[in-house]
């Protein structure tokens, strides 16, 4: 399983803000998409998401199938989006809210799920919001809620997984256990996963690809050594950065130079 957009033109009131971008998430893989703000990442993340209609291109599987042809059913059991805001139900349960992820799986009366009740406790084991599965959603903090949402994403056990800035709201340990998480999915389940992320160093630490935005084009796709290189960041992000390598995991490190730093390195 995966998922492709080949030159996707997505608009707003006719105004055009992603132009002929193509994006591959493939199969046991972690691509992320990085870039400035308002550079289109949660539009194209959402396109193919299909929750919002491209003006051109197309967005398939591997064979070639058109996601857009697809019943809305069949759609949310291969591809679920943890996106960015999510209205909270007052007074539901987090048992129940990560339960909605299962809706694919239902029958028309919610029956005919028997995998439900197995895949709702294993997603909020590994989301570690088990001990507040009996409380109501709208009581908890803006971490635990992103927690819960991500174990609803998870429940629907699809084949493609997309996420809108994932860690935000998250502490450290949080943070680190979606990136592992992330992996997890792709190595041990095969999972597609893209995630859009602003810290270009979690970036590097755990995508196998990474697609840079710059203003609705994608400027560069490839591995984090490919694409993470300084000129290029500095032009798109329109502040110094500079490109390394940390020497404690050999992985490709950026830093921001700020006016404060400066005389510093
Ligand atoms: N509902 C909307 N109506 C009109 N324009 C919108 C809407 N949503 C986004 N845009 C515009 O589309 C462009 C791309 O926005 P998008 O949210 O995709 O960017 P982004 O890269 O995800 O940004 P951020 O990093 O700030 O989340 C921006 O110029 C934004 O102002």
């Amino acid at each position: 399983m995966g998922l492709a957009g080949d030159d996707l033109r997505l608009g707003y009131h006719g105004t055009l803000v992603v132009d002929g971008a193509s994006l591959g998430i493939e199969a046991a893989s972690v691509t992320a998409l990085v870039g400035p703000n308002g550079s289109g990442k949660s539009t194209l993340l959402r396109a193919l998401a299909r929750l919002h209609h491209p003006d051109g291109g197309r967005i398939t599987f591997p064979g070639g199938e058109s996601a857009l042809d697809l019943s809305a059913k069949d759609f949310a059991r291969k591809v679920t989006l943890l996106s960015q805001s999510r209205p909270t139900p007052n007074g539901v349960s987090v048992r129940d809210v990560v339960g909605y992820g299962r809706h694919p799986h239902r029958g028309r009366w919610r029956t005919g799920d028997p995998g439900g009740p197995r895949a709702i406790d294993h997603a909020m084991s590994v989301t570690g919001v088990t001990a507040m599965a009996d409380r109501a959603v709208d009581e908890l903090s803006g971490g635990e809620l992103q927690r819960v949402w991500l174990a609803t994403c998870l429940a629907q056990d699809t084949g493609v997984l997309l996420l809108d800035e994932p860690t935000t709201f998250l502490d450290l340990r949080y943070q680190v256990e979606i990136l592992d998480l992330m992996r997890e999915l792709a190595d041990l389940h095969g999972v597609a996963v893209g995630v859009v992320l602003h810290d270009l160093n979690q970036a590097a630490a755990v995508a196998d690809r990474i697609a840079l935005l710059d203003r609705g084009r994608v400027r560069a796709t490839g591995t984090p050594e490919e694409v993470l290189e300084s000129s290029a960041l500095t032009e798109t992000y329109g502040i110094r950065i500079e490109v390394g390598t940390d020497p404690a995991t050999g992985l490709v490190s950026t830093r921001p130079i700020g006016k404060h730093l400066v005389g510093r390195v």
